[in-house]
């Protein structure tokens, strides 16, 4: 921003900005086998964005001016990038190969990750073959993590978009929120007996996370005493065989009562939306199992290793990230959806929220002076094809650009005949879906062509589609673990792309902190130990209200 690399590309953006993709197009047909990517397993299709070859490569002009070479280079080697906090930023060590070799201040991580990965097999293993037992002598049942934030939202989406290879005769649940309801729905069906807690967090100081898992160590001992007749001090020892932690803070996993032995590491240099390819994936390898778990870091190290080596020209997340920095600050994007043609995939958007926006919902850049540019973009999404009947109306007709990804994969994961019995299956109708989508998107339908199908004259404005509407096509071959893996990884690296053309620190996250301290804060007004004189005059009213409606006054 502001340097001639700059300048180029919005002098650039003025002469296509009008351009529409049919356009496009016709001036340059080849450029829908000449706009790709292949990233490891991924294709990438960026035919359908509105920039040319041209745009790409002003682009990449834009990234290098930027740094964006030697920043890379600074992540992998384990440099403090993170400057706000002064710490490395090292969630690709996670994946690094046994055999690779990094050391940051005089220790070999690999060899730390490695030893923390065996460990976790080795439990994993012992609590799907049936070794690890609950209190009774019974074999686990239902694993439930307790986390929030990066320690809930990287585990329950790999959960649910692996679901095919877990195994189906242990279940997974994922509490989070402090809404204690959260707790009790996930727990009152469960039998203490056969139920194992992995309460996660990096710090261990998380209200939600250690109010749930205060609450449900209280639902074991009480249950364990209840229904199985264990006396009060068994029933307490028995929490040692029913919760395991994860965490960077060794110390106040003890001081919670969990034995240090059952704890699973990890360090400063993961950031909490980067981890759920270390310890925090705990509850995701009990489910899928040691292999599959390895294979998915697998996949996250080949998209690594891809983003480390490839051109910029021909380097996928660099080339994401550039054209989400593109629609953000030349077309004035504000939102970009993310739309997987898999219902495996239904947490993969609310993952990415936490992904993005945590990362690059910042004001201000590394050296404190405010941004020069719209930073940020709010992520959404649904899988398709539920969202085409629901909000894909606006991204046909609306009048905002709404850059989206559509991700799909060319064999189901579930082979299903098509009930008809004709030659597609359901998935070929499926993945039409995904195809038409964007096909729609792009090139719409225009006044003459809605007229020719006999349209009322008065009407024909109404079904008129603009097209013109960017995408990224995603395909690959099957939703693997390895595939699952190098869809994080794309996004991760995306994330940090933007976050360094936009000169911030992606790896912070103050902004959520105030809140949090005026919560804390406000609990003796709620319960009415404290006055309400000292808060706002709209927070004050509200909290009367509450106190009043809880018979508090
Ligand atoms: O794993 P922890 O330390 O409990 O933190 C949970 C989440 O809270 C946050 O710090 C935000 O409050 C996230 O960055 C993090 O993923």
């Amino acid at each position: 921003m502001g340097t001639p690399a700059w300048e180029a590309l919005s002098r650039h953006h003025d002469d296509v900005a009008g351009a529409h993709l049919r356009d496009l197009f016709a001036q340059d047909p080849s450029r829908a086998r000449e706009m790709v990517v292949d990233a490891a397993d991924l294709h990438l299709d960026l035919s359908k964005h509105r920039a040319t070859r041209e745009t790409l490569r002003l682009l990449v002009e834009v990234a290098e001016a930027a740094g964006l070479r030697e920043r890379i280079d600074a992540m992998f080697a384990g440099e403090r990038i993170n400057t706000t906090e002064d710490r490395a930023v090292l969630h690709t060590a996670l994946r690094l190969p046994r055999d690779a070799r990094l050391v940051v201040d005089g220790q070999d991580v690999v060899a730390d990750v490695h030893e923390v990965l065996d460990r976790m097999a080795s439990f994993a293993d012992a609590v799907r073959g049936g070794s690890w037992t609950g209190a009774t002598g019974q074999r686990i049942r239902t694993v439930v993590n307790i986390g929030i934030g990066g320690s809930d939202l990287g585990p329950v989406m790999a959960y649910e978009a692996l679901k095919h290879v877990s195994d189906r005769d242990l279940t997974c649940r994922f509490v989070s929120n402090i809404d204690p309801t959260d707790v009790h729905e996930s727990t009152r069906d469960l039998d203490p007996a056969t139920t194992l807690f992995v309460v996660a967090s990096k710090t261990f100081t998380t209200l939600e996370t250690l109010t749930n898992a205060r609450l449900a160590r209280a639902w074991l001992v009480e249950g364990l005493q209840e229904r199985h007749g264990l006396s009060p001090e068994d029933a307490q020892a028995a929490v040692a065989q029913h919760f395991v932690a994860v965490s960077t803070a060794a110390e106040k996993v003890a001081d919670f009562g969990i034995d240090p032995q059952n704890m699973y590491g990890f360090w400063d240099w993961v950031g909490g939306r980067y981890s759920y390819a270390s310890a925090v994936g705990l509850s995701l390898m009990v489910a899928i199992g040691p292999t599959a778990f390895r294979e998915m870091l697998d996949g996250f190290h080949a998209m690594d290793e891809h983003f480390r080596t490839a051109p910029f020209d021909a380097n996928a997340p660099v080339l994401l990230g550039l054209l989400d920095v593109w629609y953000t600050d030349l077309f004035g994007a504000e939102t970009h959806a993310v739309l997987p043609y898999s219902q495996y995939l239904h947490r993969f958007p609310a993952y990415l929220q936490q992904l993005t926006m945590e990362s690059n919902g910042k004001s201000v850049r590394l050296d404190g002076s405010p941004v020069r540019a719209a930073t940020g973009e709010v992520w959404w999404g649904e899988p398709g094809t539920n969202g085409q009947h629901a909000f894909y109306q606006l991204l046909h007709q609306g009048t905002r650009i709404v850059p989206a990804d559509f991700i799909g994969f060319v064999e189901p994961v579930q082979p299903l005949a098509d009930p008809e019995g004709g030659a597609a299956d359901v998935h070929d109708l499926f993945m039409s879906n995904y195809f038409a989508q964007t096909a729609a998107l792009a090139f719409g339908k225009t006044a003459e062509e809605v007229a020719a199908d006999g349209t009322d004259p008065a009407v024909v404005p109404h079904k008129v589609m603009p097209g013109n509407r960017p995408t990224t096509s995603i395909l690959a071959q099957r939703l693997t673990p390895s595939v699952l893996g190098q869809l994080v990884a794309l996004y991760e690296h995306t994330t940090f792309v933007q976050g360094v053309v936009w000169g911030i620190d992606s790896f912070d996250q103050w902004g959520v902190e105030l809140g949090k301290t005026m919560a804390r804060q406000l609990v003796p007004a709620l319960t009415g130990e404290a006055g309400l004189d000292e808060h706002d005059p709209s927070t004050a009213a509200l909290v009367a209200r509450y106190r009043a409606g809880r018979g508090r006054v």
